[in-house]
């Protein structure tokens, strides 16, 4: 008998083919490649991605055998998860796996935009020793604005509390006592637009949440907030960054995601008040090792009509879905 085919569409951790074992065929693709992803996905029982490959509505049609699609990450905004539900293809991701490596790539933006690291990096490297122009701005005493206390807006404002900072925050889904348990003070937005030195949005992209920090929310702040945005492209509009860092409504952001990615083309790039790196917030060798053996240990458990806690979808149905 054949084995279930397991399809890695997005580069992961060889941790994560070990993990799956010998009972299935492993192949691999380029799942940016969409006429390759098409073809490939045709014969697939599972479908393994990280953030680079979407999965929508077409490719799980495409995919008459599909029963599960694996998400070695957080964010599902590049899974149409409705169209799995409805073609009743499990949907399952890793929630925990790579959380502290993303909570540490915003202290260390937010670090690097205090402190200009990489523009003062840059202009050593090309021979101009500039310590006039770099003048940063303490962490210390200044309050943090975290948006979106989840597992990762949690875990950097107990970090950077540890740097001396009040921290302040907005999550209509979070129990006030919860934040106060952890030293945090709950806010409504418009309180921590106005009170924010430092403002960090960790958000699932939304209906909601796309451009919840826009022209107006950037109207609030004071001129020297610094932004930044680990979480996904256009929570913070892009435009409206750009307009308010030129016009000096905004002294400094640090961006790892983009409306649109790969991005390598931005205004925000010629920008000198701006970090910006490629959606690296996961990409450590430990979120990456977990995020693979998670998923694989969920798809197996899927594959075999087990239920799977971390499934994104109606996971009381596990055990109905596509047999
Ligand atoms: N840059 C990167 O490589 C990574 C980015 N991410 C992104 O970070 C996001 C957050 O991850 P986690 O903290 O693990 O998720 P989480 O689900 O633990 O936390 C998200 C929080 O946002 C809150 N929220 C939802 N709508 C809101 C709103 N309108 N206003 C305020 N709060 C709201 C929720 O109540 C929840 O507490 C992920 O969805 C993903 O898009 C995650 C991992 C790595
Ligand atoms: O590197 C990745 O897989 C993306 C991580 C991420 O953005 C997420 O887990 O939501």
């Amino acid at each position: 008998m054949s084995k279930p085919v397991i399809l890695l569409a997005d580069r992961l951790s060889p941790a994560t083919v070990d993990a799956l074992g010998s009972a299935y065929e492993v192949r691999h693709c380029d799942g940016t490649d969409r006429a390759e992803l098409l073809a490939q996905v045709a014969a697939a029982d599972a479908l393994l991605v990280r953030s680079a490959t979407r999965v929508d509505a077409e490719v799980i049609a495409a995919a008459p055998g599909l029963k599960v699609i694996g998400r070695a990450g957080v964010g599902l905004d590049n899974i149409d998860v409705p169209a799995a539900t409805a073609a009743g293809v499990l949907v399952v991701n890793t929630p925990t796996a790579n959380v502290v490596s993303a909570a540490e790539l915003t202290c260390a933006l937010l670090l690097a935009v205090a402190r200009h690291v990489p523009q003062a990096d840059a202009t050593l490297r090309n021979g101009r020793w500039e310590r006039g122009r770099f003048t940063g701005t303490e962490l210390s005493g200044k309050v943090l604005g975290v948006v979106g206390l989840g597992r990762i807006g949690l875990l950097v404002a107990q970090r950077m509390a540890a740097f001396g900072m009040t921290v302040i925050a907005h999550d209509p889904h979070v129990a006030p006592e919860r934040a106060t348990a952890h030293g945090i003070e709950p806010v409504p937005l418009d309180d921590l637009l106005t009170r924010c030195d430092f403002l960090t949005v960790h958000l699932p992209k939304t209906a909601e949440t796309l451009g919840l920090i826009g022209r107006e929310e950037l109207k609030k702040v004071k001129p020297s907030v610094r932004v930044v945005n680990v979480a996904r492209g256009g929570i913070v509009d892009e435009d409206a960054l750009y307009e308010a860092l030129t016009e000096g409504r905004v002294a400094g952001a640090a961006l790892d995601v983009y409306v649109t990615e790969p991005c390598t083309e931005s205004p925000l790039f010629a920008l000198d008040n701006v970090v910006a790196t490629p959606h690296l917030g996961a990409s450590t060798e430990e979120a990456q090792e977990k995020a693979g053996v998670f998923v694989a240990r969920s798809v197996a458990r899927a594959l075999a009509g087990e239920p799977v806690a971390e499934a994104a979808n109606a996971p009381e149905r596990a055990l109905s879905l596509r047999a």
